[in-house]
């Protein structure tokens, strides 16, 4: 196979990042929540810290949900048809973007709760 380019490389990358955007709807509900969760640290003023556990955890659902369309194209690529196998891939895979989503909420409300219950506090 000839070298490529970088800038082909990349756009290998970003044409798997648009089929993905393009096919999954939880991709896309990621990417609502991600502007949303992005814009509330801004507002709350997020230090460094835990700017840089943000990013990490949005970073690690995003590969998590790629991953798994991957693993979904493979499977449906070599196991057109119903098998038993196939449907454990695909369940694991599932339950891999379930994991971190879970984590991903837990590590939210750590990160974002401190901050709104002082903002309360300032209220009441
Ligand atoms: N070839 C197959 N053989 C056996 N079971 C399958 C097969 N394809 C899908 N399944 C079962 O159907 C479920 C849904 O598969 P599908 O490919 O529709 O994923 P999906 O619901 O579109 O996932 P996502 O919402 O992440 O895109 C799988 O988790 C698996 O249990």
């Amino acid at each position: 196979m000839r070298a490529r380019t970088l800038w082909e490389s990349f756009g290998f990358a970003f044409a798997g990042l648009r089929y993905a955007w393009r096919t999954q709807r939880n991709l896309r509900i990621h990417g609502a929540i991600t502007i949303l969760v992005i814009a509330l640290a801004g507002l709350l003023g997020f230090d460094p810290l835990r700017w840089a556990v943000l990013l990490l955890t949005i970073a690690m659902v995003w590969a998590a949900e790629l991953f798994n369309t991957a693993l979904e194209a493979v499977v449906d690529l070599v196991s057109p048809a119903f098998h038993p196998m196939a449907r454990i891939a695909k369940d694991v895979s599932a339950g891999m973007v379930l994991l971190c989503a879970i984590a991903a909420v837990l590590i939210g409300l750590a990160l974002f709760g401190p901050p709104l219950w002082a903002l309360g506090a300032r209220f009441r």
